[in-house]
């Protein structure tokens, strides 16, 4: 190998995007990096970064770099963005033991070449490994005097390594002005290569990245950076930090008084801290292992999902067995204490509406707006719907929620209420949007009939509240639905 490179503090392994690559295939490449102990070191970023072809056809024919064919790249980039981090979590949890980090990119550029250096540069990247459909354009390159090659075992498809002198010989070596090292959205960045012979070629690139974040101790937690490079989950967690002595404080001491309830999991105590901030307090049962997965749940998933329907995760304490989140308070109890418990004051049809309005709002923002890809509740039920005063429903308890990263189906240990399972995650522990849909399906149900999941006071199949609506809905008697308790006050519209 000979020399040592000057930096170590970044690898690039480009690799053509618009080819396939199995996750296996990727996993290999990467394991026999880390095994070869002399490229990727302890505190290194490996640059995972794939290059599409596809600004080949602007090239060609520059007036059709309009609007739309620039969505349509940044759609298969984010498309391919998307799948290549899903394929790497393992292997980012693998190299984070070793204290590496991986980086994905994906760049849509042409000349592929200097789309490759242009990285290499504003990287500043001590070595360079090329996939194999890339190994051929090595030829083209003039950095031979200053790079050295070196065969890899045959299984990896990654054949080249080659070590670049980043400070001295940048300009040199490659031509391309650098781009900017990150980027907070999909820019378009039009230069002029300044070096020689085939460099001097217009560098058109499209490109996005995120940083791998794989927390580690909850492997589920989606990569969050877009491309700003800022470890945001790390600056949340630090932010959201309480002490154990703050927390005693608020709660009096976990005194009964300040005891909200218990879950299977945990005890939420109501406490209020030093600026007058009314909290709930959910100290986890150390005895329970289950409690602990939840936890790292609620942690990941309510850091970044902040809604108007969705209870705000103010902080939490977390030392050894001792697991704390911290909540904002939600004086008004839950709905199914409104809707169960609560005799002398019976919600009238407006208010469920407007209640059912609120949880749809929250769900829709899990599902379909929530930074860093969908999130599956799994717990949607009236005791996890908490209300304000005013009536305004607040989804809590993501004990169970899970991000979902791509469209598939995930399949998973079934955990949740009976009468809420939806078929498919019931029987083959499938898991999807779908499943908090058909839940809220039957928290609607439930809303506009006031019945409980099995209501002991029917016989037989109308016992069960989903036996008992369904023939109901089929004939479309829906004014049969609607609880007896609310009289005539329903809207039939
Ligand atoms: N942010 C909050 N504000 C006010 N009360 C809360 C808050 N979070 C939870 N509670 C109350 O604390 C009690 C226990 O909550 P928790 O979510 O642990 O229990 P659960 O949903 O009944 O049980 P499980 O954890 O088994 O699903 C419930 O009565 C709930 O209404």
């Amino acid at each position: 190998m000979g020399t040592t490179p000057p930096s170590r503090s970044h690898v690039v392994m480009a690799f053509d995007a618009t080819k396939d690559h199995s996750e296996r295939e990727l996993r290999i490449a990467i394991n026999n990096l880390r095994v070869r102990g002399d490229i990727l070191r302890v505190g290194d970023t490996l640059l995972m970064l794939g290059v599409l072809q596809m600004g080949y056809q602007s090239k060609a024919c520059p007036e059709s770099f309009g609007v739309i064919s620039i969505r349509a790249m940044e759609e298969e980039i984010s498309k391919k963005l998307d799948a290549y981090a899903n394929m790497l979590q393992q292997s980012a949890e693998d190299c984070e033991d070793q204290g590496v980090i991986i980086e994905v990119k994906i760049t849509a550029g042409f000349p592929i070449k200097n789309v490759i250096v242009q990285e290499v540069i504003s990287s500043n990247a001590a070595w360079v490994v090329l996939g194999r459909h890339l190994r051929r354009d090595l030829k083209l390159y003039r950095w031979q005097e200053t790079s050295i090659f070196i065969p890899c075992p045959s299984l990896c498809p990654y054949q080249t390594f080659m070590s670049v002198k980043t400070s001295t010989n940048q300009k040199s070596l490659v031509g391309a002005t650098p781009g900017p090292r990150f980027q907070s959205k999909i820019d378009v960045v039009d230069t002029n290569a300044e070096g020689e012979n085939e460099l001097h070629t217009s560098l058109t690139v499209i490109q996005r990245q995120r940083r791998s974040c794989f927390h580690s101790k909850y492997s589920g937690t989606p990569l969050l950076f877009v491309a700003c490079g800022l470890k945001t989950e790390l600056y949340i967690q630090d932010s959201m930090t309480f002490t154990y002595h703050e927390i005693q404080l608020a709660t009096n001491y976990f005194s009964e008084e300040n005891l909200l309830g218990e879950g299977g999991y945990s005890r939420v105590y109501k406490g209020k801290l030093k600026d007058g901030q009314l909290i709930a307090a959910k100290v986890r049962k150390q005895e329970s292992s289950q409690g602990f997965a939840e936890f790292n749940s609620e942690v990941s998933v309510l850091s970044f999902a902040r809604h108007k329907n969705i209870v705000m995760l103010l902080g939490y304490f977390c030392k050894e067995n001792l697991n704390i989140l911290v909540y904002e308070y939600i004086c008004n109890k839950s709905l199914h204490w409104h809707l169960f418990d609560n005799p002398e004051n019976v919600l009238d049809w407006h208010q469920r509406r407007a209640i059912t309005i609120g949880t749809a709002k929250g769900l829709r923002f899990l599902h379909e707006e929530c930074r860093g890809g969908p999130i599956v509740h799994r717990g949607m039920r009236p005791s996890n719907i908490l209300l304000t005063h005013d009536l305004v429903p607040m989804l809590g308890d993501f004990g169970l929620a899970r991000w979902k990263i791509n469209d598939d189906t995930l399949q998973t240990t079934i955990l949740g209420t009976i009468g809420y399972l939806d078929p498919e995650y019931a029987e083959n522990g499938f898991v999807s949007v779908r499943t908090d849909v058909y839940a809220f399906g039957i928290v609607l149900l439930q809303l506009i009939s006031g019945r409980k999941i099995i209501d002991l006071e029917s016989e037989g199949q109308h016992a069960s509240l989903r036996q008992w609506a369904k023939p109901l809905i089929k004939k479309l008697a829906l004014y049969e639905l609607i609880d007896p308790r609310i009289g005539e006050s329903h809207d039939t519209y």
